[in-house]
C-alpha cells in the first residue's frame, strides 16, 4: 500500500529524514515510532503529499507520488498533529466543504460526511460550531475528515496527542476498529500507543530507520540477559572469576567499588544459555575466590529500554539491522545493540 525507497529530506543544511526505506501491506496497522525531532511528521508530510522530498521515491496504493500525485493522494486520508479546523463552522458543514475540496461528487457528499461522521464518532455534534468541542472531538473531527473521501489509507500523525487517558482509550478503539477494512499508519512517540494499536513498528531515531517489526520482534532485540550483584571484594578478582564460567559474555561493573570495597557487578550471559545454571556457577566462582555476595537479582528489560536503546543516539546506528555489517540477534534479520559504555571490563 506504501513503498518507501531511500527518503531523504533536507530542511537547509539539516538532514531530518536520512534515506529511509519501508513498505506498508493492505490490511496493516504500522506504527511509525521515535523520539521528539525523529522525522516522523516530516515523513507522514511528504508521503501525504503536502512536503517535497530530498530524494527518494514513494509510492501509494501503486501510484508514484511525484508522476501520479493525484491518484496517490486521492488514495489516502491524512490527518496532520494539529488539524487546520474552522472553529466557526459547524462539523457537518466544515466535512461537507472538505468533502467538495477532496472532489467527493455532490450527489454522494451528504452520505459520505454521514457516513465520516459515523465513523469518527461525532454525528451527534454534526450541528456544534467546531470551536465550541473539546480537543477530543476536534481530533475526531480531524480523523473525520480524513475520512471524508473512504480512502483505503489513512496516514495519522500523533492521532492522541493532547487527549486525555479516556479519550486516547475512545481514539485507539476508533482506529483499531477503521483498521478493520483499511490500511493505517500512524505516528507516535508512545510505545504504548504502538502496542495498544499497532500490528508491526517502524522505528525512526535522528531521520533514520533504527528497526521494524512486530511488537515481540523489536522485544527480542533486548541486551543479552544479566545478573546484577552487590558484592564486597576485590574488583578485579570479583570480574576475573564471574568472567572465567562458561556462559557468561560481558561482566560490567557500573560503579566502582566504595572505600569498604563494597560494589555491584553485572554480568551479562550468552543469549541461549540457561540463565539460572550459569547464575548458580557465577556465585559459586565468586564465593570461591573469597567475594562475599550480599544481593543478586536479573537485570530487567523492559519494552521502553529497548526503545531508549534503539533510539538512543548515533552508536546505535552501528549494530542495527539496516545497516550493512550488522551484527544478527535471535531473531533472524534483527540486531544485538551497543550497551552503554561502562566503567568495566570486558
Ligand atoms: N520546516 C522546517 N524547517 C526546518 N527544520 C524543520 C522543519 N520541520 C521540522 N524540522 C526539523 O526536522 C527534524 C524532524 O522534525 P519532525 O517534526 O519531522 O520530527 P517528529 O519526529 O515529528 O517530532 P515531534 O514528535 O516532536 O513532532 C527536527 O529536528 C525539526 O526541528
Amino acid at each position: 500500500m506504501i513503498e518507501v525507497e531511500h527518503l531523504s529530506k533536507r530542511y537547509g543544511t539539516h538532514l531530518a529524514v536520512d534515506d529511509i526505506s519501508f513498505k506498508v501491506d493492505r490490511g496493516e496497522i504500522v506504527g511509525f515510532l521515535g523520539p521528539n525531532g525523529a522525522g516522523k511528521s516530516t515523513t507522514l508530510r511528504i508521503l501525504a503529499g503536502f512536503l517535497g522530498a530530498t530524494s527518494g521515491r514513494v509510492s501509494v496504493a501503486g501510484h508514484d507520488l511525484v508522476d501520479d500525485p493525484l491518484k496517490a493522494r486521492a488514495a489516502l486520508g491524512y490527518m496532520p498533529e494539529t488539524s487546520p479546523l474552522y472553529p466557526e463552522m459547524r462539523v457537518s458543514e466544515y466535512l461537507t466543504f472538505r468533502a467538495e475540496l477532496k472532489l467527493v461528487p455532490r450527489a454522494a457528499r451528504r452520505s459520505a460526511v454521514e457516513r465520516a461522521m459515523r465513523d469518527a464518532g461525532v454525528e451527534h455534534v454534526a450541528s456544534t460550531p467546531i470551536g465550541h468541542l473539546s480537543k477530543g472531538y476536534r481530533q475526531r473531527v480531524g480523523l473525520a475528515d480524513a475520512l471524508v473521501s473512504d480512502p483505503p489509507l489513512l496516514i495519522l500523525d500523533e492521532p492522541t496527542a493532547g487527549l486525555d487517558p479516556n479519550q486516547i482509550r475512545e481514539v485507539r478503539a476508533l482506529i483499531r476498529r477503521l483498521g478493520d477494512d483499511r490500511t493505517v499508519l500512524l505516528s507516535t512517540h508512545i510505545l504504548s500507543e504502538v502496542e495498544a494499536t499497532c500490528s508491526r513498528a517502524i522505528v525512526i531515531s535522528r531521520g533514520r530507520l533504527v528497526a521494524e517489526g512486530t511488537i515481540d520482534e523489536i522485544r527480542a532485540m533486548r541486551r543479552p540477559p544479566a545478573v546484577c550483584l552487590a558484592v564486597r571484594g576485590d574488583t578485579e578478582r570479583a570480574v576475573a572469576a564471574a568472567r572465567a564460567v562458561t556462559g557468561v559474555r560481558t561482566v560490567l561493573t557500573p560503579s566502582a567499588f566504595s572505600d569498604d570495597a563494597t560494589g555491584s557487578v553485572e554480568v551479562e550471559l550468552d543469549q541461549e544459555v540457561d540463565a539460572g545454571e550459569v547464575t548458580e556457577a557465577v556465585v559459586r566462582a565468586l564465593v570461591g575466590a573469597d567475594i562475599g555476595i550480599r544481593s543478586i537479582s536479573h537485570r530487567a528489560e523492559s519494552l521502553e529500554q529497548v526503545f531508549s536503546e534503539l533510539t538512543r543516539g548515533e552508536s546505535t546506528h552501528a549494530a542495527l539491522p539496516h545497516e550493512p555489517g550488522a551484527s544478527t540477534g535471535s531473531v533472524p534479520g534483527t540486531p544485538t545493540p551497543p550497551r552503554k559504555s561502562k566503567k568495566g571490563k570486558r
